[in-house]
């Protein structure tokens, strides 16, 4: 059954905000954050340009000790737009230059809570043989657990080598709480070896809460009794950094509506630090 979508049309989204063109899409107030358009007024485009294409050929290099293919999860993958145009970016080929990552050399498995969603992302997407679409409450330990250890297996790996949390905190954190959100980090942080979160700002919370009310739904039931607030990117870097050893990489900057991508690498002190 298709997680649930409370239709409305209105005016903000997750974060801000956003007046849509009438007729062109009605975000609705989805619970997770599972908008069926959440591409079209979130484009993958405002986040893929603040990310180098060749990141994945500098965190691992080709021809070094790193084992093929990477491997990456995509958590909260919505619709698919954003795994796919970040699969295909990081492939692409600077004018000129020889790619030295094939798709083989590149696997994604990509998850969502809503299956609907997960039905077209896995209908649209052109890499069925390399990018995996499955629907998985990432909260869920029962069944995430057996999930990614079946994917992960079949490379004999225990971890995967890069992990996307984009736009996804916040609806983690509404929906199950500080401890939550903390579980939910310390199981990302001990799953990868680097890590890109795009957090939502606190402001994106009071508009998620206000929209719910607007709606005369409850309100999420955490939203209140939250102590981890304020600066939502300045917390989860402590978070990560303080209690799960991570290191901050890099800030790729913030997109125009407000948010940073942080990259995080998980303690390999054997490992020299890539210069980006
Ligand atoms: C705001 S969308 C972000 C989509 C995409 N990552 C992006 O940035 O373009 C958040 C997504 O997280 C998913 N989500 C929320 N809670 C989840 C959970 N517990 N497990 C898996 N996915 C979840 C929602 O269904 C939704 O598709």
């Amino acid at each position: 059954m298709a997680a649930p979508i409370l239709q409305v049309a209105e005016a903000a989204t997750d974060e801000e905000a956003v007046t849509p063109k009438p007729g062109l899409l009605e975000p609705g107030a989805a619970p997770y954050g599972n908008f069926p358009s959440y591409s079209r007024f979130h484009p993958p485009e405002q986040r893929l340009r603040l990310l180098p294409a060749a990141l994945l050929r500098w965190l691992f290099p080709p021809g070094g000790p790193d084992p093929r293919p990477l491997l990456g999860l995509d958590v909260g993958c919505n619709s698919g737009e954003l795994s796919i145009a970040l699969y295909r970016h990081f492939l692409s080929l600077e004018e000129g230059e020889i790619c030295p990552v094939s798709t083989k050399d590149l696997r994604f498995l990509c998850c969502d809570i809503d299956p609907a969603l997960v039905d077209r992302a896995e209908k649209d997407c052109p890499f069925p043989a390399t990018m995996s679409f499955v629907t998985l409450d990432i909260m869920d330990p029962q069944t995430r657990e057996p999930l990614l250890s079946s994917f992960l297996n079949q490379f004999g790996r225990s971890a995967f080598d890069i992990v996307f949390c984009m736009s996804i905190t916040m609806w983690i954190h509404l929906n199950h709480g500080d401890n939550g959100l903390l579980a939910f980090l310390a199981r990302l942080a001990s799953l990868c070896r680097y890590l890109l979160v795009e957090p939502q700002p606190w402001k994106c919370y009071r508009a998620a809460a206000r929209r719910l009310r607007k709606l005369g739904r409850h309100n999420f039931d955490h939203f209140r009794s939250l102590a981890i607030r304020g600066d939502m990117a300045d917390r989860i870097i402590q978070i990560l950094t303080n209690d799960h050893g991570m290191e901050l990489v890099c800030c790729f900057g913030s997109t125009s509506w407000d948010r940073s991508l942080l990259l995080f690498r998980a303690n390999q002190p054997s490992e020299p630090m890539p210069s980006l």
